[in-house]
């Protein structure tokens, strides 16, 4: 089976949903950023912190690259579909499943976490204009599902449905 890559927005719950999605395939689960953190001893915002957000693209780009491209769940950091490079690598390397909560959902899982420095200072409204920057990079994706007010089980077995039709080509 070619690779899962989960994408979406911060707070959509690619981290969460893909730990589930792993148990329930039986295949294992790579999260790009927990990679990275693990990779450089350091968490993402000290990262951010100490070495700027173009570092940090330099790193999930190459963390993205080294990662496998068969019987795996890749889930993804918020940012990734910003670059080509990114983008073009997941088309080609397997489905890409887009995780999409409404804006006041994901701003309510994650305004008060404080290891993401993208939307630790931002309000609601910002992160609404930076989800709008990013939106047509998410959406060029094979599925779509919706995480907003649904149980983390619920979002997972609607997810293997959907999977199911792809394999038979009913998306
Ligand atoms: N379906 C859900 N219902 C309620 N809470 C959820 C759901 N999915 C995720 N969460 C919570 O929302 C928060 C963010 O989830 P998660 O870390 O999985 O998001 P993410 O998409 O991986 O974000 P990031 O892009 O920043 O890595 C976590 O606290 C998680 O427990
Ligand atoms: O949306 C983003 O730009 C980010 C999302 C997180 O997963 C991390 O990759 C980091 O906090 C940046
Ligand atoms: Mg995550």
């Amino acid at each position: 089976m070619k690779a899962i890559y989960l994408t979406g927005f911060m707070g959509a719950g690619k981290t969460t949903i893909g730990e589930q999605l792993g148990i329930e395939l039986s295949l294992p689960v790579i999260d790009t950023d927990k990679e990275i953190e693990k990779k450089q001893g350091l968490t993402i915002k000290q990262i951010f912190e100490q070495y700027g957000e173009a570092y940090f693209r330099e790193l999930e780009t190459e963390i993205l690259k080294t990662l496998p491209s068969e019987n795996v769940i890749i889930t993804t950091g918020g940012g990734i579909v910003i670059k080509r490079e990114n983008r073009e690598l997941m088309k080609n390397n397997g489905q890409i499943i887009l995780l999409h909560a409404e804006i006041d959902v994901v701003y309510e899982r994650i305004h008060a976490d404080p290891n993401r420095p993208i939307a630790s200072k931002k309000s609601k409204q910002q992160l609404a204009s930076l989800y709008l920057s990013r939106k047509s990079f998410y959406e060029d994706c094979t599925i779509k599902i919706e995480t907003g007010n649904k149980s983390i089980a619920e979002i997972v077995k609607d997810m293997i449905l959907r999977l199911k039709k792809v394999e038979i080509g009913h998306n």
